[in-house]
């Protein structure tokens, strides 16, 4: 109802006027965004929302598609489900599209994006050609890689701690009617990690690359390309509201070998939304029953929000002991320890394998050589390992991590000290720009807004 997509000028004015008037006030107390904890997506909300001054940043439209330049130009809130329904009938998608549809633009390029496309185009902040921000002292600044690059460059992953996003410039490639996403199950550890690591480095010219690991010597490697062609016979139109869950599907190929099929690139894009990943088993455990989804499955996925909103003390602090919900980032050549670190200490599946490129940018990130390539191998549920403790694995998973010249994804349960945080996090370009923007009394450090204990 908030849509306004001519408006954008007005409503930049309007962010403005608030901070202008945080400033006439005396700049008392720090500020963040008013979007409420229980909309974002992540497991906890953070409490600094409760005692900072909340920022109105109600931007939520695709402001315009330049098909000329091949830049969509949109603001906030615009989530991906709402982007990819814009861009796909125009003919034209982003070259990254995170999974699940609520997640939001601000969220993903202040936070971090990243999709089974990123092995070929890195994380979302590699696909934004430039951002829009009201700083501090209520001024707003225009930023790209030529223009104020410092700036421009500090911006990803800085979770509001710089300024406020008001618009982004995201480059758009051409998009087509399917994907041709081909399964190759295998049965051994070694050959996991090595069918995974060719189907990234090889050229093979495959848009998109995923692995879905069911035990440690199972897994599924999925790879895709985009096409217009498809042979009728092989379409799957994996959204209806009856079809399988997809991470359900992709394990019935352990069994039936490799093969392939085509999905509509949209319905690729939020494979994982139906399900949540594979969270909605734990939440609805009829949920992939066929008659269940014939009768009821149009009412799946609950809202991420909805669920957030409405659980109460007892179900969270469930989830803190029981579950793990972490994606770890580790460099592709540590892929094989790494694995079996994650099996020894949670015993855990299905685990999800996204292969990323990460670009020698300035930033946040560290990046020994151009173009490394990093695998973000994601955790969601309940270990069966013994010895599980929430804390104590979290921590030894982290300092494993940070050894292996790894990151932690920062939407999670980070129990890392803030010396350790440092030491994972390139903070030279961040903390020049804090002091040149006077952002100490206007927004508290990254790390004082994602830390455990800065999150209920
Ligand atoms: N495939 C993927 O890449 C996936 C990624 N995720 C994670 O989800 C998160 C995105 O979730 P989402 O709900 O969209 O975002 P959130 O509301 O969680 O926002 C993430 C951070 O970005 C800041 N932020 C958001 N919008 C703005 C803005 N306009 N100006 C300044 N700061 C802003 C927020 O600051 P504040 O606290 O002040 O609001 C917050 O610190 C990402 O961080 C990502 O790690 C989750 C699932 C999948
Ligand atoms: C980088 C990538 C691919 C990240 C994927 C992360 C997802 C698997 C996470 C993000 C948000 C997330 C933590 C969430 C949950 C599961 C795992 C999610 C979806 C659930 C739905 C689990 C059930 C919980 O009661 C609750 C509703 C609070 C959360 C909400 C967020």
């Amino acid at each position: 109802m908030n849509s306004a997509p001519h408006k954008h000028v007005e409503k930049v004015k309007h962010v403005q006027k608030q901070v202008k008037s945080w400033n006439e006030k005396g700049r008392q107390g720090q500020m963040c965004t008013a979007r409420p904890g229980w909309m974002a997506v992540c497991l906890r909300e953070g409490k600094y929302k409760k005692t900072l001054q909340n920022i109105d940043v109600n931007l939520m439209d695709v402001i315009e598609v330049d098909a000329e330049k091949q830049i969509v130009r949109v603001e906030p809130l615009a989530t991906m489900g709402q982007v990819s329904a814009t861009l796909i009938p125009m003919g034209w998608t982003l070259p990254i599209v995170p999974e699940l549809d609520d997640l939001t633009v601000g969220g993903l390029i202040m936070g971090v994006g990243i999709e089974s496309s990123s092995h070929k185009h890195g994380l979302m902040q590699h696909v934004c050609e430039a951002l829009e921000v009201v700083l501090a002292d209520g001024s707003v600044v225009k930023c790209n890689k030529k223009d104020n690059p410092d700036l421009f460059y500090s911006l990803f992953w800085s979770h509001g701690t710089l300024g406020f996003l008001v618009s982004a410039d995201i480059r758009i490639v051409p998009a087509k009617k399917f994907v041709k996403l081909s399964y190759k199950p295998v049965h051994t550890f070694s050959e996991v990690v090595t069918e995974f690591e060719q189907s990234t480095l090889k050229k093979t010219g495959n848009d998109f690359v995923e692995g879905l690991m069911y035990s440690k010597n199972e897994a599924v490697i999925m790879t895709g390309i985009m096409t217009d062609e498809a042979e009728p016979d092989k379409v799957n139109v994996i959204s209806r509201h009856y079809k399988p869950w997809f991470f359900k599907h992709v394990e019935t190929f352990l069994q039936r070998g490799e093969d392939y099929e085509y999905i509509p690139l949209r319905d690729y894009y939020h494979r994982h939304t139906r399900s949540i990943f594979w969270q909605l088993q734990d939440i609805v455990p009829f949920g992939n029953n066929f008659v269940f989804r014939v009768l009821f499955g149009w009412l799946m996925p609950p809202k991420i929000s909805l669920l957030k909103l409405t659980q109460g003390e007892t179900i969270k602090r469930m989830y803190e002991k029981h579950q793990i919900i972490q994606d770890f980032v580790v460099p592709l050549d540590t892929l094989s320890k790494s694995l079996l670190k994650f099996h020894d200490e949670l015993e855990m599946y299905p685990i999800f394998l996204c292969p990323f490129k990460l670009p020698k940018t300035p930033g946040f990130l560290r990046c020994s050589k151009e173009d490394e390539i990093f695998v973000d191998v994601g955790t969601y549920g309940s270990p069966k390992a013994q010895h599980y403790h929430a804390y104590d694995t979290t921590r030894r998973l982290e300092k494993f991590v940070l050894s292996v010249k790894g990151i932690q994804m920062l939407y999670a349960d980070s129990y890392l000290t803030q010396e350790e945080f440092r030491q994972m996090f390139d903070h030279s370009l961040y903390d020049k720009m804090r002091a040149k923007l006077n952002c100490s009394d206007a927004f508290p450090e990254i790390y004082d807004k994602v830390n455990r204990s800065a999150r209920d």
